[in-house]
């Protein structure tokens, strides 16, 4: 069997932040912020953990589809930014919604996280399961050093993911994954203290570094190179990009020779929201029909980012 996207959900916490709040404290402008990155405002959760946002998600494609929760084989959940090293995320949204049958686990792949966990689930479903969740959440805002303009103004809160199911069509027709880790350095977040007992390590930041430039180079070159490789000559009717940077996504499509037109964006609302991004795009293309579910456009998802991670899915929804 292969697997079907068979509903998507996506949960955002309600604080709205804009570029002007953030203004406020650090020496940025609303103008520097959208020229730069074409961001407006991003969501941001308060007393909500990643896994409250990932369990909103699971709930809402349970009751959705009507399914029982006990019937979920697997689920899957993609994030740099999660509410402990153990439990899993995963786990911690099985437990909420009672999918007791399901085994689960978390992806690490920072923004080509959802990619990964997709391409996962793809090939349990073709190993023999039958019926799982996958979702990307993040809550980088505890990650962030909120007094470092570079990065503080960069991301989002939220979480968003796929119902999948086994059919006997092939819907995830192709899937590539790739890692380069000589560059893993260009996007670190939550360094734990490397200390016991026995070793005391000079105390590093856990906050969020990003080497801006590098990994805008990589966007630009090997992920770029690798999607021309990975599409070919197929006819894509939309390319879902992690959502990361307006000018970034512009210039993928100019190196692509395709319109805008087939790189929808939303970051604007949301900042990036790495392993959450592609999922929260996916969920709003369907809501507003530019996209449905039955198996007639061709979609490419990229992701791409820390660790470094990227990763292309194409799929025939
Ligand atoms: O000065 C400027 O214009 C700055 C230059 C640096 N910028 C960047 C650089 C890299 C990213 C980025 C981040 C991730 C991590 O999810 C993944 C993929 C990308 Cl391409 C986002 N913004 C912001 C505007």
């Amino acid at each position: 069997s292969f697997g079907k996207i068979i509903a998507t959900a996506r949960y955002l916490p309600e604080k709205i932040v804009t570029n002007d709040d953030l203004a406020e404290w650090l020496d940025t402008s609303d103008e520097w912020i959208q020229s730069r990155t074409g961001i407006k405002q991003r969501h941001i959760a308060e007393a909500e953990n990643t896994s409250d946002m990932c369990s909103q998600v699971a709930k809402k494609l349970v009751d959705h589809t009507t399914i029982d929760p006990l019937s979920l084989d697997f689920i899957i959940v993609a994030t740099m930014s999660p509410d402990y090293t153990s439990p899993s995320v995963a786990c911690q949204v099985q437990g909420q919604i009672g999918a007791t049958q399901a085994m689960a686990f978390d992806v690490t792949a920072a923004c080509a996280g959802f990619v990964y966990a997709l391409a996962t689930a793809e090939n349990f479903i073709r190993g023999g399961m039958r019926r799982g969740i996958v979702i990307g959440g993040e809550k980088t805002s505890k990650l962030l050093d909120w007094h470092d303009r570079s990065s503080a103004v960069l991301f989002g809160d939220g979480a968003a993911g796929v119902l999948l199911e086994a059919t006997e069509e092939p819907s995830i027709i192709k899937q590539m994954l790739r890692a380069d880790g000589k560059q893993s350095q260009a996007l670190t977040a939550g360094y734990h203290a490397n200390k016991n007992i026995f070793h005391e390590e000079a105390e590093t930041s856990p906050a969020l570094t990003m080497d801006g430039r590098g990994i805008w180079n990589f966007a630009l070159n090997d992920v770029t190179k690798s999607l021309k490789e990975f599409v070919g000559e197929e006819s894509v009717d939309y390319y879902l990009l992690h959502q990361a940077n307006k000018r970034i996504i512009e210039k993928i499509a100019r190196k692509m020779s395709e319109p805008l037109e087939k790189f929808p964006m939303n970051l604007m609302n949301y900042g990036n929201t790495s392993a959450a991004s592609i999922p929260i795009l996916l969920d709003e293309l369907v809501e507003t029909k530019q996209l449905s579910l039955n198996g007639k456009q061709k979609i490419v998802l990229t992701g791409y980012g820390g660790g470094l991670a990227w990763g292309n899915l194409l799929i025939q929804l």
